[in-house]
């Protein structure tokens, strides 16, 4: 009787799956001749115990800024449970930004105040705000995309988004008095100025700081001090309405509503703690333009990310679904853009959490602040001071998680879940790290996902797109994922729009 394993029904199976795997192991690579993270060349098929030990071992990044511990996903629990006695991700923003240097008053970044300020009155506001962030999209858009109807306008996709996105966000921190040309100038330069002179401070080494420094810093300086001289009329006028509506309540009514941005937050939280050092039009200029850092870069990036996928995979039923998406919420909200309306622009919300998947390469960046060094659930123990991070893009286009389709732009992907299991863009966990996630998670992110359907929406129902085949992969910067500057798309003002 011959072993039940040599019968040909279980024979022939075995020996195409031998085949196929020997195959797989020994085919030519098509990828370019790079280094592989995790390969030990001295090993038995190399490649895929790289990609094993990838997948469960942490690893070590070592780049020009910095050496960091790149964890293994089945760490990401303990690191967003972790107290910031373990691990800080102010610390490590401090560092990132080296912000001792690039920040000119330091006690911003040391006392946050504004962070409190951010999860509460903005995140409370964002939907109230939505006509004046409607009204100043429209604005910037006639500027920097045009309104001619008739010809095709070729335009920096990259470019003109950081400045809509710096003119919107603006008009919340600071009112109509974002439309001041070198108030935007300084504020939109100062946001690259900062990231530029870090990574130049992070590379140098400590002793030549002291020496190089100024230097490299002199250009956030001249931005700071540009941006202090084009708000400080607007705050030294708002400091004496605050005072005077107190005072006398006749002129608090002559005055009219008090103005509801930023900017005004700050001078109530200020005045109620009652220190004048915190009123002073210095210190309140500089508030606005510190919470331009995380904001309009971060931003900018997320909308051109989603328009090159909406513009470059050629698929204009895209374009209409989203249309109707908008349109059909519109009629049925008689024609109001709110917070209500907002909520029901399914396919927008979608479409924005799908793009903003493929940005990130990693999450979670934190500094160990235990003295002793912190041993993760892995078994891997970092020492103090060190900066550890979780997989971010990995995890998000994991096939287990979204799917065989993980690694496609399918913009309805969270509508397609359906409403019992679908998440907003801005609902963070452990599978989408977008925004962080936890305590430390984006306290900006309920704004971010306000003016960015706002923006999109606008964009979707006022532009046509002449579309294109090739998305243009996103460039790696160290650990970043910038798209390519240089890349311009090709609209047109729509006549009708429905
Ligand atoms: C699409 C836009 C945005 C993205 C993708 C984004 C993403 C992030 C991420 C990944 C973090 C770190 C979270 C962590 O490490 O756990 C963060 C932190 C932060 N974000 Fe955002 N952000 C966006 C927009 C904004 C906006 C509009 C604001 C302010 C109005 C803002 C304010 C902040 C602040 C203040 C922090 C630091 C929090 C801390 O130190 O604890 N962000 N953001």
């Amino acid at each position: 009787m011959i072993d039940i394993s040599m019968r040909p029904a279980y024979l022939a199976p075995a020996a195409l799956l031998l085949g196929w795997l020997v195959y797989q192991l020994s085919r030519p690579s098509k990828l370019p001749e790079l280094p592989v993270l995790g390969l030990r060349k001295d090993e038995w098929f190399p490649t895929v115990r790289a990609a094993w030990r990838n997948t469960d071992e942490a690893v070590i990044i070592p780049l020009m800024t910095g050496t960091y511990v790149l964890l293994p996903a089945s760490d990401t629990d303990f690191v967003v449970e972790a107290p910031g006695s373990q691990l800080s991700s102010h610390k490590q923003m401090n560092e990132n930004f080296q912000l001792e240097h690039t920040v000119m008053d330091t006690e911003l970044s040391l006392r946050p105040r504004q962070h409190q300020l951010i999860m509460t009155t903005l995140t409370s506001q964002a939907g109230n705000l939505i006509p004046e962030i409607l009204d100043e999209t429209a604005w910037n858009f006639d500027k920097y995309w045009g309104t001619d109807t008739k010809e095709w306008e070729e335009v920096p996709a990259f470019d003109t988004m950081r400045r809509i996105v710096g003119g919107v966000t603006n008009r919340v921190f600071v009112g109509p008095a974002c439309r001041d040309e070198a108030l935007m100038d300084a504020s939109t330069k100062y946001a690259l100025d900062v990231p530029i002179a870090s990574i130049l401070l992070r590379v140098l080494p400590n002793v030549l700081k002291p020496f190089l420094a100024p230097l490299i810093i002199l250009s956030a300086r001249l931005h700071t001090h540009q941006h202090y001289q084009a708000l400080k009329p607007t705050i030294e006028r708002r400091l004496k309405e605050f005072d005077a509506r107190r005072a006398d309540p006749e002129v608090a009514q002559s005055l009219g509503p008090e103005p509801n941005d930023w900017l005004q937050w700050s001078i109530s939280q200020a005045k109620e703690l009652g220190d004048p050092v915190l009123y002073s039009a210095k210190k309140l200029a500089h508030r606005v333009l510190f919470l331009n850092l995380p904001s309009i870069h971060t931003t900018s990036l997320a909308i051109t990310g989603t328009l090159l996928d909406l513009v470059c995979h050629n698929k204009p039923e895209h374009i209409a679904e989203l249309r109707t998406d908008i349109t059909s919420v519109l009629a049925k909200n008689d024609d109001q853009w709110n917070k209500h309306s907002l909520a029901k622009m399914h396919k927008l919300d979608s479409t924005l959490r799908e793009s903003v998947r493929s940005l990130t390469t990693v999450a979670l960046s934190r500094k160990v602040t235990s003295p002793s060094g912190v041993t993760f659930p892995s078994g891997v123990h970092v020492p103090y001071g060190v900066t550890v991070m979780v997989p971010g893009h990995s995890v998000m286009h994991d096939k287990a998680i979204y799917g065989p389709d993980a690694d496609e732009f399918k913009p309805f992907r969270f509508v397609d879940q359906g409403s019992e299991s679908r998440k907003a863009f801005a609902t963070t966990g452990k599978d989408f790290l977008s925004f962080g996630h936890g305590r430390y998670a984006c306290p900006g992110r309920f704004f971010a996902s306000t003016e960015l359907k706002v923006i999109l929406g606008h964009m979707l129902l006022n532009y046509d797109f002449q579309m294109e085949t090739d998305r243009p992969p996103f460039k790696c910067f160290g650990l970043q994922r910038l798209p390519p500057r240089n890349k311009t798309i090709k609209i047109r003002r729509r006549e009708n729009i429905e």
